[in-house]
């Protein structure tokens, strides 16, 4: 019999990535790691992170580190998301409920995606039920399918099973070439299936990926679909995957409460600006706009407590987390994703003390020098 492992073992988010590479198969793996054709941005991305120190302060009372913070309008005790990612049971059988599940257990806010391998109601449900005090939120992705009575029959959906906010991502007009996928065919298993879209793609069970890429995927989506969601939903919408000041505006003006700026963890446009570079100006043209709520999250790269530090201290309300979350589902189900979301947590309070900030609020811009 194999002993599960025991999490306490890893220490970094690097140390659940190298087992989780050794374990993954080829196809999968590639379809995890991998950034678009030179795998630039996805670089870029963690480069970025480098060329900020933290200029700390000393002698600050740090016998309490609290990292609440305000999203949407209400309490949430981490600034620490699980971003959206298609296909948690490619990881590990119990897929998005293992994950789920560890998000709410943790207190860190969960965005499902379209294409989880389980409903989004029976993901609603593993969250709600480890989610004890109904302190954490839990948000719902959209990709906008060309057949738009799918799309607002999955708004619907999400809506009725009690998702807080709706997350469009709007940098994937078409799929990026991403080289591993195309030289492996990547598609899903047999067995395996775009849960939320089983009906809209009949026929190509072991195929949903390429199928809904190249067949239901909508590219024509523009600024005007998003006040048409807008009447569908009650939910704040977010867009994930803006880099611009102008589009921030523009989602602005469609009705968005907020952005996550991102690009898509390097997967979409090849040699597109890093998202943590992108993050200031995009702050800079929303700044008007944020005391009345308008939240701007980052994502892309985010390995270390100190990374996560620094996106606060540019000014993101809170940041997402992508691929290290994969990396804990494959090597420990749930309590894999527990230790990553706990390695992350515990890595920020500690650069919070050291850097002396007892709070999310103290964590200020000019904490930042260039490295
Ligand atoms: C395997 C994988 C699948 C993804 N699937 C989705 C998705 O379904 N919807 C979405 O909006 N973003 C998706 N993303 C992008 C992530 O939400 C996020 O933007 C990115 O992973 C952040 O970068 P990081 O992995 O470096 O943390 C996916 C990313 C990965 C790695
Ligand atoms: C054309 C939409 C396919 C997106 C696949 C999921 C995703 O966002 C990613 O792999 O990245």
């Amino acid at each position: 019999m194999i002993e599960p492992l025991d999490m306490s073992t890893f220490l970094t988010v690097r140390d659940l990535e190298r087992v989780a590479r050794a374990e993954l198969p080829p196809s999968t793996l590639g379809y995890f790691k991998s950034g678009a054709e030179s795998q630039t941005t996805l670089r870029a991305n963690r480069r970025a992170f480098r060329k900020w120190a933290i200029d700390y302060r000393v002698m600050v009372d740090v016998s309490r580190v609290d990292t609440r913070i305000r999203l949407l309008g209400r309490d949430v005790a981490t600034p620490i998301l699980i971003a959206p990612m298609a296909y948690h049971c490619l990881a590990h059988p119990d897929g998005e409920l293992a994950s789920a599940r560890a998000a709410a257990k943790s207190g860190a806010p969960y965005v499902a995606t379209t294409l989880a391998t389980k409903p989004l109601e029976e993901i609603a449900t593993a969250f709600d039920a480890a989610n004890t005090a109904g302190a954490t939120p839990r948000w719902f992705q959209l990709y906008v399918n060309k057949d738009r009575g799918i799309t607002r029959s999955i708004i619907e959906r999400a809506d009725a099973a009690g998702y807080e906010a709706l997350v469009v991502t709007v940098d994937v007009p078409v799929m990026g070439r991403r080289l591993s996928d195309l030289r492996n065919a990547f598609t899903l298993p047999p067995g395996m299936t775009a849960a939320n879209l089983a009906d809209a793609v009949q026929g190509a069970k072991n195929a949903y990926h390429h199928a809904y890429a190249t067949g239901r995927h909508d590219p024509s989506l523009t600024w005007r679909d998003i006040a048409s969601f807008r009447e569908i939903t009650r939910m704040p919408i977010l867009l994930k995957g803006i880099v611009r000041g102008d589009d921030a505006l523009r989602a602005i003006d469609a009705g968005a409460s907020g952005v996550v700026v991102s690009n898509h963890g390097g997967r979409q446009l090849d040699n597109a600006i890093a998202s943590l570079d992108a993050l200031p100006r995009v702050l800079d043209a929303v700044a008007s706009r944020q005391a009345a709520g308008f939240d701007v999250l980052v994502d892309g790269g985010i390995r270390w407590g100190t990374d996560i530090f620094k996106a606060l201290a540019l000014g993101a309300r809170a940041v997402m987390v992508g691929r290290p979350i994969l990396w804990g589902l494959t090597v420990g189900g749930e309590a894999g994703v527990v230790r990553v979301l706990q390695i992350l947590q515990n890595e920020l309070t500690t650069s919070m003390a050291l850097a002396g900030c007892p709070d999310i609020a103290s964590i200020t811009r000019d904490l930042l020098v260039p490295a």
